[in-house]
């Protein structure tokens, strides 16, 4: 017996959809019909009737912030996973700046294990580069590849020694994995809440400068030329970063590079006032720098879009904008803000936005999902493009609620998320 999803709306080419009916048995999608033919027989089966909404394939978030081990408080991989479900979510990948820190083989598997009883989505975990994310000393890449890490970052804090950061990929290529960098240089930050720009000015705030991300991109552009490690950039939020990576694929280095929806939705003049839900790192920069993000994700400089979910609980954002730590949800807003910014308004095509969060993160990663075909695994989500709500952090799954986005009138909301062929999420 198997799960006939009937009436569902599959993404062609450009804004093209096309009906099919999709048949899902155990964990894989056995047939795909065209839906101008009669309805199969479905006897036996469970029937969900789209009703014309959008099929896609699961969408996969390669950077988001689980907080388990050490910070339940503010999330956990049950209620994370929960809330990437609600976000049409299939695969997610966790950073690795939890407490302790994801550098042995012991928390690896910890994160395996409560993904496996406790998650309803897929989790793939990094490991860290250096032991502690402290930046003095590498941790034991090849045991950490062996207990199930997908890649290897100090997401949160970036690795200031130029040596430091050599070694990791030197290694890391030996073995065949991907270095992935948050890149930022303490030294030009120190303290800052918010980026040098006009909020920064109005209220007379130190501020954090675009070169703080860009030297580190720069610097490990041509650290990936030397070792030939696939270097992947984080939460690309500056003019020069993608300037940096626009060249250096010109040139052919191994390197790729994800935004987050806020990055490419919010600058720095937007920041309503001293509020903490608007303080995340990077952070908003100028409309110039949003612009750049935007056209670097068009002609493919970067390659993929992520949220950086990171929820911090209330008490922690009321603290004030200078004490209160970086970071905002992401996870069950991502989808409807770029589908009703940017392909409602017509500025993007459908494939295109459905591409950047399906089909080129499983490219970039190397993972077999990402697609919709006969014989490929069951990940699908189902999208209503036409009814309209208002972003309520009330309804997040997610324990976070540090959103900026509160109010914003959005469409296109997952309805329904299946993971290996097991609906996950059902609104
Ligand atoms: N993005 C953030 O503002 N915060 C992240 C850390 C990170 O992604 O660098 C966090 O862990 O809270
Ligand atoms: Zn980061
Ligand atoms: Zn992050």
């Amino acid at each position: 017996m198997g799960i006939w999803i009937l009436n569902a709306s599959v993404v062609g080419t450009g804004n093209e959809r096309a009906a099919k009916h999709v048949l899902v048995e155990g964990q894989i999608v056995a047939r795909i019909l065209d839906g101008g033919a009669a309805i199969p027989d479905t006897t036996g089966h469970t029937v969900i009737d789209a009703a014309g909404k959008l099929l896609t394939p699961g969408l996969i978030d390669m950077h988001v912030h689980l907080r388990e081990p050490g910070f339940e408080h503010k999330e956990t991989i049950a209620t994370g996973t929960r809330s990437a479900a609600q976000g049409g979510f299939t695969t997610i990948a966790c950073m690795p700046n939890t407490r302790p820190v994801i550098d042995t083989v012991e928390t690896v598997k910890y994160v395996l294990d409560k993904a496996e009883t406790e998650g309803v989505v897929r989790v793939l975990p990094y490991g860290c580069i250096t032991k502690g994310e402290l930046g003095r000393e590498l941790t034991d890449f090849d045991a950490l590849k062996e207990a199930g890490v997908i890649g290897y970052t100090d997401d949160g804090v970036g690795v200031q020694s130029a040596q430091m950061m050599k070694d990791a990929m030197a290694k890391a290529a030996s073995i065949g994995m991907p270095i992935i960098a948050h890149c930022e240089d303490n030294t030009l930050v120190e303290g800052a809440a918010f980026s040098e720009g006009a909020f920064a000015r109005k209220h007379g705030l130190k501020g954090i400068p675009n070169e703080s991300e860009a030297i580190h991109v720069g610097r490990d552009i041509l650290l990936s030329e030397a070792t030939g490690v696939h270097y992947h950039v984080c939460h690309v939020s500056t003019e020069q970063s993608v300037r940096l990576i626009r060249q250096a694929k010109q040139i052919g280095i191994k390197v790729t590079a994800e935004v987050c929806p806020h990055h490419l939705l919010l600058s720095d003049e937007d920041i309503p006032g001293m509020d903490a839900n608007w303080k995340m790192n990077p952070p908003l920069r100028t409309p110039r720098d949003v612009q750049a993000c935007i056209e670097g994700l068009l002609d493919g400089t970067i390659d993929i879009v992520v949220t950086d979910h990171a929820p911090h609980s209330e008490e922690e954002k009321a603290r004030g904008v200078q004490l209160a730590p970086f970071g905002i949800v992401g996870f069950e807003t991502a989808f409807p803000l770029l589908y009703t910014k940017f392909v409602a308004t017509g500025a993007w095509t459908l494939e295109f936005l459905v591409d950047k969060m399906t089909k080129l993160p499983a490219e970039v990663f190397g993972l077999p999902w990402g697609t919709i075909a006969e014989g490929k695994p069951a990940d699908l989500t189902l999208i209503d493009l036409e009814t309209e709500r208002e972003v309520d952090p009330a309804s997040f799954a997610s324990k976070g609620r540090n959103t900026p986005f509160t109010g914003w009138k959005l469409q296109g909301w997952p309805t329904l998320t299946m993971v290996d062929g097991k609906v996950v999420y059902n609104a």
